[in-house]
């Protein structure tokens, strides 16, 4: 599905990346965790083509993807959320899950319906797949007609999962999606999470800082220390690694203990 090849980044001297080779599977969640500085957005940001590396390739459903755009991207099926909530205010959830689809693509899952302008039909049925889609899939109903400012802090990030969610990507990159929220949130966010792996068989890559929800919701985890790959495996091989415990323990800001 998606894999990314012996990737080289560096800014200026500081190498951020160096032979760095993640594989994610079909329909799994694949995390990729390290300490600060490790080289985790800057992954991310190569594989969803913020970034160009100097070496290295991306490679999606066996097209080399490395050339291409952050929008090229997007439109072979790559959808990504941000670690900073970026809805638009003064719009309800459902316009914000609307809108996003129209800047990110115009294809996917709502298709034909996003060609603008659209009739007063047309945006019906688009409201309509929306809802049946999306907005039930992330039990967002409540709220659909909110103003996303007015949401509490764990829903607005399920609202910017379900923008991502709109394109029925074949990739969903998450970055850092429980940052910032209480227990009861986090919980709820691995639940969706692992809710559009089921019900959708989308693969998944995520980056995050919580143990906890890394360990309970991936498949396979890839650790980076000082832009190196130090391990890989289940959540159980990777928790009992002590190379990954000793990058943790040597300067991280997540002591290790919380893996267990
Ligand atoms: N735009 C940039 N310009 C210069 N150096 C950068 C840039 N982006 C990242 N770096 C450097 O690359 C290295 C990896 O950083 P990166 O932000 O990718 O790590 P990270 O694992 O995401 O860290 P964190 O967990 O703190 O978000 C760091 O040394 C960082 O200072």
């Amino acid at each position: 599905m998606l894999h990314v090849d012996d990737i080289q980044l560096a800014f200026g001297g500081v190498k951020a990346l160096s032979g760095v080779s993640v594989h994610a599977d079909k329909g799994k969640i694949t995390a990729v965790i390290g300490p600060n500085g490790a080289g985790k957005t800057s992954l991310f940001n190569v594989i969803s083509g913020f970034y160009r590396p100097q070496s290295g390739k991306v490679t999606l459903d066996g097209e080399d993807i490395s050339p291409l755009k952050p929008h090229a991207r997007a439109y072979r099926g790559m959808s990504r959320t941000f670690q900073n909530i970026a809805l638009f205010h003064g719009m309800t959830v459902l316009d914000n899950i609307k809108l996003g689809a129209h800047t990110n693509l115009r294809s996917g899952v709502i298709s034909a319906g996003l060609r603008l302008p659209l009739t007063r039909n047309e945006e019906a049925k688009l409201d309509e797949e929306i809802q049946r889609e999306v907005v039930g899939l992330l039990e967002l109903d409540h709220v659909q007609h909110h103003h996303v400012e007015d949401l509490a802090y764990g829903l607005q990030k399920r609202v910017e999962l379900a923008r991502a969610l709109v394109m029925k990507p074949k990739i969903l990159l998450l970055d850092e999606p429980v940052a910032g929220m209480n227990r009861e949130e986090k919980r709820e966010m691995s639940r969706f999470v692992l809710g559009v792996k089921k019900d959708w068989n989308t693969t998944v890559l995520l980056i995050e800082h919580d143990m906890s929800m890394v360990m309970g919701i991936s498949d396979h985890v890839v650790v980076l220390s000082f832009g190196k790959p130090i391990a890989s495996g289940t959540p159980d091989e990777v928790r009992a690694n002590p190379d990954v415990i000793k990058a943790y323990l040597g300067g991280a800001d997540e002591p290790a203990r919380t893996a267990a």
